[in-house]
């Protein structure tokens, strides 16, 4: 795979030249033109040398993100339902180019062409794409990754119709995994490349071949690696971000850390950050700042999802972390002990409260001529309570994939060609926090308070 095993070492401000001028990649292959650019790279279509093969190069400017993609997709480098890691280039003073199957489509396009056609995607259709979804998920979660940035532009989609996870730069290896004892996992082991580069960087974990695989209770074993790279996790939560001390003097200062959060600097807290995945499909528990969440928020995004496979909008499409909570809060109800358990230990529960709803939407409203037992899947999914989230395994096995109409196959799948409309409204943005809202509802009033937790914002 990579000629030079070795992981450059961690800088804070690694910049490369242009990809067009490293010898090493130009050698083998010919870069054609730019497809996409995110927050941390740039991807170029381009196809190998050696035997025409398309493939896409994507470019990391920052270190953890490219060290967490390299980690998972090794780690799921069998599973189908998983973008295929052919090979990467990384040395000092460089940034990390990965070489990926090249995959022409995506969910959000797919989603958006079914909106053109007259009838919407099919029943059958939608189960295909979901039940490809599950399956990567399910792989992902069995050997304890957690995507953490779930949303149908990372849901890549090959021209035969083969679904694929992709964009693990915000992933995390759980140290241990909540699959019940007794769960068969499939173990996987890493190759003999990327177990010296892991060597190289970590020497602790040397010569434990299957350190992080799963054991055969399915439980994982402590894991090295995710302590070295945790980032100051518990700082950086999106409530947090207006509400540390440092912030009395100016509510809108700590917003700054939101736009930046992945290049904070590492520590060994092990701490999670609340402020992953994009907006529209993060979960409660990251909205009030959790730090010690599980693959349930993966579920959460899942929900949403399947719910713009079933009705093709956003679920919850808020213009600010406050308006997505509020959204949330109008179709579920208030959150309280009584409607999600141990909520009120959540870091910035009590931070802030939202005028009680007396009678909220409820998700039906937004699946209008759904089955019950579509709506039911949603419900699945989409639930205060992390531990009431039913997993990607558990779905897999319901009744909806096996009834009528059945899941289309692959080659009956609908594959447009992927054009750059994608929604905008998705992306964070520094001072997102107060943004307007658009909801309904809006908020009148704004009251601001100091309490034992340091402020609190009223909405009424
Ligand atoms: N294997 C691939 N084949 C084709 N296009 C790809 C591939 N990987 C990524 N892309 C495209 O490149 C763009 C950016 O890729 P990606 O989402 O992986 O990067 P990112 O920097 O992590 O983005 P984000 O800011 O969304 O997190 C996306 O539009 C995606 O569709």
């Amino acid at each position: 795979m990579n000629s030079s095993p070795e992981v450059p070492a961690r800088q804070s401000h690694v910049r490369s030249w242009s990809i067009h001028g490293r010898e090493e990649i130009t050698a083998r292959y010919e870069i054609l033109n730019t497809i996409g650019s995110g927050a941390y790279s740039d991807v170029y279509r381009a196809r190998r040398l050696s035997d025409d093969l398309p493939v896409a190069l994507k470019e990391i400017h920052d270190y953890q993100s490219a060290l967490r993609e390299i980690e998972a997709l090794q780690l799921l480098r069998h599973v189908p339902n998983v973008v295929h890691l052919i090979e990467y280039f990384w040395q000092e003073d460089e940034d990390a180019v990965l070489v990926l199957e090249f995959l022409a489509s995506d969910l959000a396009s797919i989603i958006s062409s079914g909106k053109k056609r007259e009838g919407g995607l099919q029943v059958g259709e939608i189960k295909r794409w979901m039940m490809q979804v599950l399956q990567g998920l399910d792989a992902c979660h069995q050997n304890g990754i957690v995507h953490r940035d779930l949303k149908p532009l990372n849901l890549l989609v090959s021209a035969d119709g083969a679904l694929k996870l992709a964009d693990f730069g915000q992933s995390r290896i759980l140290q241990d995994t909540r699959y019940t004892p007794g769960e068969k996992s499939t173990t996987y082991t890493f190759s003999d490349e990327w177990m010296a580069l892991k060597n190289s960087q970590w020497p602790e974990a040397a010569g434990n071949q299957d350190y992080r695989a799963v054991s055969e209770d399915g439980i994982k074993d402590k894991d090295p690696i995710d302590e070295n790279v945790s980032s100051k996790d518990g700082e950086t939560s999106c409530v947090a971000t207006c509400c540390t001390t440092d912030v009395d003097d100016d509510i809108f200062k700590g917003q700054e850390i939101y736009g930046s959060y992945e290049s904070k600097e590492i520590d060994d807290s092990g701490e999670l950050t609340s402020c992953v995945g994009t907006r529209w499909f993060r979960a409660p528990e990251l909205l009030y700042g959790s730090t010690s969440y599980g693959h349930e928020i993966d579920l959460w995004s899942l929900g949403c999802i399947f719910a713009e496979l079933l009705n093709p909008e956003p679920l919850f499409p808020g213009t600010s972390d406050i308006d997505q909570l509020s959204k949330i809060i109008n179709t579920l109800g208030d959150v309280t002990e009584a409607t999600w358990p141990g909520c009120s230990k959540l870091p910035d529960y009590g931070k802030i409260s939202f005028k009680p709803i007396e009678n909220p939407h409820g998700l039906e409203t937004h699946l209008p001529n759904r089955t019950t037992m579509e709506v039911n899947i949603i419900k699945k999914l989409i639930c205060y309570n992390p531990i009431d989230r039913v997993s990607a395994k558990q779905l897999l096995q319901d009744m909806y994939f096996t009834e009528d109409p059945l899941p289309v196959p692959l080659a009956e799948l609908n594959v447009p060609i992927k054009t750059n409309d994608h929604r905008d409204g998705e992306e964070d943005s520094v001072g997102d926090w107060f943004g307007e809202s658009d909801s309904d509802e809006g908020f009148a009033k704004m009251d601001f308070s100091e309490n034992e937790k340091g402020y609190s914002i009223k909405f009424s």
